[in-house]
């Protein structure tokens, strides 16, 4: 059976176009339309698009994810589908990619792609990042390195990308690592497989988890808000090793006293969170308090993560063990 890629348009850049009437980029582009624009995937194989949606990223929603993923997971089942290709905005990219990462239960590859200049630009770079991330998702090396991102010629882990960059086509990166490998001219490589993958199946997506920054001289107003408001889980980030002002120690404690699971990470861009000072403050006695350390991800992907294992449960325990992986 000559098997197909299928093609998740989402929207974002890489479906809009400036409207002079309006005076701003918009979504303009269907999924369709996006295929039409790269005459060489008639090289690499056959396809098949699914319109999903036509929104800028600011817009999608863990929710949005949610149904994506099952919309996903049913085109995997099928066998004549090699793997699948999402088009989608670069500002929530990362965040999409990594919930797909946890919750996608098939091991072929779903390969994200997106765009930094729109469709009526002078080259724009989606059509060629729509065929890398074709014949990527085409790549049998592909299977079981969980969700990649394929953008620039570059292929990225899910849990390891981040948008560097507000305007630049190089924009996704992966800090410290790199990427796991590029799409050449005559060929996908793969230089190191990702690491292995952490899936999760809540019975239900609990969204209303939220994430705070600190910053110098910060306190514990956000805590204060979100333990009235009766949150189901926050999470914070952290400076350094995850070390946070004294000022914000009370608004941690409200929360854990409540029942409110409290995830610390690090606002560096590398790294993981670990209790090496004992300074008010400093993650030994937050650790010891009961917060849970979240390794090396970023704030916006252990929020993700935060929300679907509150779907499987409330344990602080539990909780804590979806967080204890490399
Ligand atoms: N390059 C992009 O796709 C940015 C756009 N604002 C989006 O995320 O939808």
């Amino acid at each position: 059976m000559t098997k197909k890629v299928v093609i998740v348009a989402t929207g974002g850049t890489i479906a809009m176009r400036y409207d002079p009437v309006r005076g701003g980029v918009f979504p303009a582009v269907t999924g369709a339309e996006l295929v039409e624009a790269v005459p060489p995937l008639a090289q690499v194989g056959p396809v098949e698009v699914v319109e999903f949606a036509n929104i800028p990223s600011p817009h999608i929603t863990p929710q949005i994810m949610w149904r994506l993923a099952k919309v996903i997971d049913d085109l995997l089942a099928r066998d004549d589908v090699a793997g699948v290709v999402v088009t989608h905005g670069t500002d929530t990219l990362e965040e999409t990619a990594y919930f797909l990462d946890l919750t996608v239960q098939s091991d072929k590859p779903v390969c994200m792609t997106a765009a930094m200049r729109n469709a009526a630009e002078i080259s724009p770079d989606g059509p060629k990042n729509i065929l890398c991330a074709v014949k990527t998702a085409f790549c049998p090396e592909a299977v079981g390195q969980g969700v990649l991102v394929v953008a620039n010629e570059e292929i990225h882990a899910a849990r390891e990308v981040t948008k560097t960059h507000a305007a630049n086509p190089k924009t996704f990166a992966s800090p410290f690592w790199g990427p796991l490998g590029y799409v050449d001219e005559d060929k996908v490589i793969f230089r190191r497989h990702s690491l292995k993958r952490q899936k999760i199946q809540p019975a239900e997506l609990v969204d209303d988890v939220y994430l705070i920054k600190l910053v110098a001289g910060a306190d514990d107003l956000f805590f204060r808000c979100l333990v009235d408001k009766g949150a189901s889980g926050i999470v914070v980030e952290g400076f350094g090793r995850g070390n946070v002002p004294p000022a914000v120690v009370p608004g941690i404690k409200a929360a854990l006293d409540k029942g409110i699971p409290v995830v610390l990470t690090t606002r560096t861009v590398g790294g993981r969170v670990l209790d090496v000072y004992g300074y008010e403050g400093g993650v030994k006695p937050l650790k010891a308090m009961g917060v849970i350390l979240a390794g090396e991800i970023s704030g916006p992907k252990a929020r993700i993560k935060l929300m679907l294992a509150l779907g499987v449960t409330r344990d602080r325990q539990a909780l804590a063990g979806y967080f204890d992986v490399p």
